[in-house]
């Protein structure tokens, strides 16, 4: 079933983005329904993570509206967006831990930032929260006491701490390996539906991506090139989508950047550097 705005938390309507002279999004438009995993795809600076943090309010639109539970993040006064972010749990690229911190108190931080729960209560919390990541016998150890795959769960139960609506992934599974890769993806599948929670991921990894993706969301040039569900999006005979699920070298997306030709290139000093 296509995601609609009455069943998604978060919208893009529209939405216009560039850093400086660099347009980055160009009118884009979707949805990323409630209680499912969304996965955003497509080459490389195409603008995933700016999605994020247009979701995030870290940057703001320059036209259209980014929605989050029906509200336009870019218009909201700073105490909204603080409520809002409240409601996003944000796991970027190698979750960078507080490395003076114990696992315990890594997951322990947001709550004692954010709330005025007793230690007690804290400390129930913690140890849920790094139970559901299978990590409860691990608290006591220091970042750099921890496996990369492991140090990755201990940021998503920190990320999880504050009961979130919304957990949105950067590069989740960037540097695991295939076995910690495939625990990873498991987990945030899990993660979403026993937490009933609303996940947007952004991989390069196509097949663990697809295999636990309810949505998929293609962002190609600007704009969106497919969305839709892990099969629709496979079968699409879009040129550009067709090369990306495929891994093509060759296709709309060219491998090589802009360049004069071979011929006037090679064996030729001149124009070029000596
Ligand atoms: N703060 C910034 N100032 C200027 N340009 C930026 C800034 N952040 C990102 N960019 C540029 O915007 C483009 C989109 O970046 P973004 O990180 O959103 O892409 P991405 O799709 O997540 O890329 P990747 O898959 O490589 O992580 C890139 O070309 C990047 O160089």
């Amino acid at each position: 079933m296509d995601p609609s705005p009455a069943t998604s938390l978060v919208e893009f309507r529209d939405v216009v983005f560039g850093y400086g002279d660099r347009a980055i999004l160009d009118g884009v438009s979707f949805l990323v329904p409630r209680g499912k995993v969304t996965a955003l795809m497509g080459a490389s600076g195409g603008g995933k993570t700016t999605v994020l943090r247009l979701i995030g309010g870290q940057v703001r639109a320059r036209r259209g509206e980014v929605l989050f539970d029906g509200h336009d993040v870019g218009r909201m006064p700073p105490d909204a967006l603080y409520a809002a972010r409240r409601r996003m749990g944000m796991l970027f690229q190698f979750g960078a831990l507080f490395t003076d911190m114990s696992v315990f108190d890594n997951v322990a931080f947001p709550l004692r930032e954010h709330t005025r729960l007793s230690e007690g209560l804290i400390r129930d919390i913690v140890l849920m929260k790094l139970d559901a990541v299978g990590l409860r016998g691990a608290r006591e150890l220091m970042p750099s006491e921890v496996s990369g795959g492991m140090a990755r769960r201990v940021a998503l139960a920190r990320a999880i701490a504050l009961d979130p609506d919304l957990v949105m992934y950067d590069e989740p599974f960037a540097g695991l390996d295939p076995i910690s890769l495939g625990t990873a993806a498991r987990l945030i599948r899990q993660l979403n539906d026993t937490l009933g929670l609303t996940s947007v991921i952004v991989s390069h990894d196509l097949e663990e991506t697809f295999r636990i993706a309810d949505h998929v969301i293609i962002l190609a040039n600007g704009g969106i090139a497919a969305q839709g569900s892990p099969d629709a999006v496979r079968a699409s005979a879009d040129p550009l989508v067709h090369q990306f699920v495929n891994a093509l070298p060759e296709g709309p997306v060219h491998f090589h950047y802009p360049a004069v030709a071979v011929e006037a290139d090679f064996g030729n000093s001149q124009g070029g550097r000596e």
